[in-house]
């Protein structure tokens, strides 16, 4: 058949490039998929002018905009993959919490959590199928309209990300609130942290069931955490994650798609991160290809690790580094990708450098397919 199908009722256009699957499965390839964290962004004139006439979350919640702004990249870039337009802070707003993006500051919670009583306002019984059916509606659409050009990936944030913005209010430098709450209140952050689990495991769930082809899990604050509070407070809860997702699509009679997880800084967890039921383990980019190779073992795909200030460089230097990764990483078992993700003062051109190079220097010949 050669229709991929979501789920029992919706059928959509056949894929044309299924690269970014294939690599995710470890099958070989032709060439070697490409896509960027952050892909639809400010770096992006064409999202800079939807943006002016829509705040951040209206364009999230809105299936229209939020497919265009998906969109935009594949206009300009050969890309293998493409990422819903959302954020991993639509999970704390459906269990009930208001998050505004401010202009130059980024997220803010205006009421964050501060003592464990504070968890009785949340939403302990939140149905994201209905709270959260924007998401759902935009990937539906993007899957109609992206006409099988490549996979589309859903995400979420890990619970230790979202625990750390909930407590926090906001980014931060040194975390201490919410690090403190897993000091002076173990008891209550499991809590939250097995709550978030439950719902982002809905949230993956009903991605895949509207249609995403590949699910990533940002934990992007894992860094901030040392080997001895990871493996308490968000490994248990990363590996949750996949098994519960995988269970809940075997139940509901849908197929599993690849599961991406990125626990950006937690080079200490890579071994455990590789042995956690997920088929690609994203890196940053402080660590060696061959090194994580060598700590993850043969049996996961690896992703990444360009490190985003290098589309600083020019363009031929660009093609240099991406030539350099292709060695490093080989072209099996490896999507090419950013370490993080794009930032508003890129040039959108030195992004299509990168792939171009990418896709030029892992080019297969025919014959050893
Ligand atoms: C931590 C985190 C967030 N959101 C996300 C993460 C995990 C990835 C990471 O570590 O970067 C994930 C995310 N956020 C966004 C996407 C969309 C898809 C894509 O990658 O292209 C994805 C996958 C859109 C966005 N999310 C946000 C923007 C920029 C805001 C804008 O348009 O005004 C975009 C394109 C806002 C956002 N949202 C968040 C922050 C910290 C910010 C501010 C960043 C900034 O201002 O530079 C929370």
């Amino acid at each position: 058949m050669d229709s991929s199908k979501g789920n029992d009722t919706l059928v959509f256009p056949p894929l044309k490039n299924d690269l970014l699957l294939r690599a995710a499965r470890g099958e070989k390839v032709e060439r070697v998929p490409v896509w960027a964290m952050r892909q639809a962004g400010r770096y992006l004139p064409e999202f800079k002018a939807v943006r002016a006439d829509n705040e951040f979350f209206k364009v999230c919640r809105t299936p229209e905009l939020a497919c265009e702004v998906t969109l935009q990249p594949l206009r300009r870039f050969d890309l293998d993959g493409s990422i819903i337009f959302s954020d991993i802070l639509v999970v704390p707003q459906a269990l009930g919490m208001t998050v505004e993006m401010i202009p130059g500051k980024g997220p803010s919670f205006p009421e964050p959590l501060v003592n464990p009583e504070d968890m009785e306002k949340l939403d302990f019984k939140c149905d994201v199928t209905k709270s959260l059916s924007y998401v759902y509606e935009a990937i539906t659409l993007t899957r109609i309209k992206i006409d099988g050009q490549c996979p589309l990936l859903g995400f979420a944030g890990a619970p230790w990300t979202l625990m750390g913005y909930m407590i926090e209010g906001g980014g931060s430098k040194t975390f201490s609130k919410v690090k403190k709450w897993l000091y002076c209140y173990p008891e209550a952050s499991h809590k939250l942290l097995q709550l978030l689990a439950d719902t982002i495991v809905d949230h993956l769930v009903a991605q895949i069931c509207a249609g995403a082809q590949l699910v990533q899990l940002f934990e992007s604050n894992a860094g901030i955490l040392g080997p001895q509070l990871f493996y308490k407070f968000s490994l248990p809860y990363i590996r949750y994650i996949s098994k519960k997702v995988k269970e809940n699509l075997t139940s509901k009679g849908v197929e599993h798609v690849p599961m991406i997880i990125f626990a950006k800084d937690a080079h200490y967890a890579l071994e455990e991160l590789s042995e956690s039921n997920y088929e690609v383990v994203s890196l940053d980019w402080t660590i060696k290809p061959k090194n994580a190779r060598s700590r993850c073992g043969e049996n996961v795909t690896l992703q990444g690790n360009l490190d985003p200030c290098a589309l600083y460089a020019s363009k031929e230097e660009i093609a240099s580094i991406a030539k350099e990764l292709v060695e490093s990483f080989g072209t099996r078992r490896w999507i090419a990708n950013l370490g993080h993700g794009m930032y508003p003062d890129h040039d959108p051109e030195h992004l299509g450098a990168f792939i171009d190079a990418i896709h030029k220097y892992s080019e297969q010949p025919s014959d050893e397919l």
